[in-house]
């Protein structure tokens, strides 16, 4: 097997953080590689050095066997080397066609536009990818936007394709789609590295390197390891876990929704006569495929969008005409799906992110001003709690890996929360550990008598932690079904709008 790209003794500090210690891989043609490892582990920083965007302290590349030193991305792309990002690096009002152009006029080729667009109808042939030339970025869903970035990429002629998480914003059914494709990329030569923290994806790699605090502590063949292995590697421990179901009667209701209807910023109808309750004591799961409406429903509860008709009430008291303020007051916690737009302040420290909205707390105050100390103790307790890799609660959110981001919210809202939390996709992105970890809390939280609404893509975390699943399908609850009568398959195609369950979204 050809060698694409090699790295050897690759460290790199962020002031006291060792991200990478001494690394040392090579990257095969003709083969998907997964890099795998807790938060904070060092992956996206290693990939970050194979793609010229971060700069070892130490160590060197070569590609195709020669020393080379990547300065930029710019540089690695002339080489060769291209890169999805979980954040999409599109111009959302531009159409497919013109994205695909800016990214190849960037690299210098002329390329006129029939050719491109038989070039990119001969690309979504090969992959099975619907993908209209002149859609407009923005307006595609998720799925479609990451195929635009890896065409892109594709147009360039890579020969090592780096993925930074990308099933982490899609459906089953789209990252089975995904992974079949990288299969494909993979069997025409090319090198595919793959951050994934599913084990279902990793299994379908070639081979996995696995990272702990920033060393490489095993390069397997995939074929000769399991998924216990990987994680006892991972971890420390294995990670099979089960959960104390507590399948207790419900009580009252602290979520009340009825005939909302919402419209979006361009006036279409984004929630259409949608109404779900959520009791104390259960956690009701809402499954759907992204842009059916989930986040526009968590930002309506939250009181951040007007209804055009249609009651909300929380905890008895009606909010329909209250604030955001109203709602956080009546002891609701909100998870929201994107943490850097919505859930965290990157310039600011973890601990002023921790006690976000709190800051009149007495607790943390001392007469009008804001008591220091207090609130860097309070955020210790919780960084050791919620495990919260980084130096101390001075460093600032935009510095943190992605899933102890994560965890700063959850420490936040669920510490915050009194009687209902509204959790939108609270998984994403976090290692097989930290899962288990707010598996854990969720069921807590339950058991003390809290009402969860939990929006996921991930089926499994519905399977898991919830009492009754009400699927969304185009702002509206399509069916509610008891996750013990029903498979994955079957929530699926409800929520793909092709099949029905009996009951509404007030049955129990
Ligand atoms: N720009 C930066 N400044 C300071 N520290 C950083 C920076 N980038 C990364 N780090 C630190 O380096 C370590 C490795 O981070 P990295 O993002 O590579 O981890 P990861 O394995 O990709 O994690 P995740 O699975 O959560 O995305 C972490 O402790 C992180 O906080």
């Amino acid at each position: 097997m050809t060698v694409a790209l090699q790295a050897s003794g690759l460290s790199k500090r962020y002031g006291d953080v060792v991200a990478l210690d001494d690394v040392s891989l090579d990257i095969h043609a003709g083969e998907i590689h997964c890099l795998f490892g807790e938060n904070g582990a060092g992956k996206s920083t290693l990939s970050g050095c194979l793609y010229g965007y971060v700069q070892p302290d130490s160590g060197a590349l070569a590609i195709d066997g020669r020393p080379m030193r990547l300065r930029s991305p710019a540089e690695a792309l002339r080489l060769g080397i291209g890169m999805i990002h979980q954040h999409f690096k599109l111009v959302g009002r531009l159409s497919v066609i013109e994205n695909i152009l800016v990214g190849a006029g960037g690299r210098g080729l002329f390329l006129d536009t029939r050719a491109a667009r038989r070039r990119l109808a001969a690309l979504c042939a090969d992959y099975g990818v619907a993908l209209s030339p002149d859609a407009i970025v923005e307006e595609l869903p998720v799925g479609l936007q990451q195929w635009v970035e890896i065409i892109k990429v594709l147009f360039l002629g890579v020969r090592v394709l780096i993925l930074d998480e990308p099933t982490a914003v899609l459906t089953p059914q789209e990252s089975d789609r995904l992974m079949a494709a990288l299969e494909r990329m993979r069997d025409a030569g090319m090198a595919i590295v793959l951050i994934s923290h599913k084990l279902r994806e990793v299994m379908r790699s070639d081979r996995v390197t696995v990272l702990r605090a920033g060393k490489l502590v095993a390069s397997l063949k995939t074929a000769e390891t399991s998924p216990e292995e990987l994680s006892v590697l991972m971890v420390g421990r294995k990670v099979s876990p089960s959960y104390d179901h507590n399948r207790e009667t419900p009580g009252e209701i602290v979520l009340d929704l009825s005939d909302v209807y919402v419209n979006g910023e361009r006036g279409h109808r984004v929630l259409d006569g949608l109404s779900i309750h959520v009791r104390a004591h259960e956690i009701v799961g809402l499954a759907g495929v992204a842009g059916n409406g989930q986040r526009e429903l968590f930002e309506t509860i939250m009181r951040v969008r007007p209804l055009e008709a249609g009651r909300i009430s929380i905890d008895g008291k009606d909010v329909t005409a209250g604030s955001t303020r109203d709602v956080i007051d009546l002891g609701v916690g909100h998870i929201p799906d994107d943490r850097y737009l919505q859930g965290l302040i990157g310039s600011f420290t973890i601990a002023d992110n921790i006690v976000l909205g709190r800051h009149h707390d007495c607790a943390f105050r001392k007469g009008p001003f804001l008591d220091r100390k207090a609130i860097s103790s309070f955020a210790a307790d919780s960084m050791s709690e919620y495990r919260v890799a980084a130096r101390d609660s001075g460093t600032r959110v935009d510095r943190l890996s992605g899933g102890n981001a994560q965890k700063v919210i959850l420490a936040r809202e669920l510490q915050r929360s009194t009687s209902l939390l509204l959790a939108n996709q609270p998984t994403r992105g976090l290692d097989i550990g930290v899962i288990d970890y707010v598996y854990r809390q969720l069921l807590a939280k339950k058991a003390e008598g809290f009402g969860i609404l939990l929006a996921s893509e991930e089926l499994d975390d519905l399977m898991t932690l919830c009492d009754r699943i009400a699927v969304i399908h185009r702002g509206k609850i399509v069916g509610v079904v008891d996750p013990s009568g029903t498979t994955p398959q079957h929530l699926g195609l409800m929520m793909a709008g092709q099949a029905v369950s009996g009951g509404d979204a007030h049955a129990h």
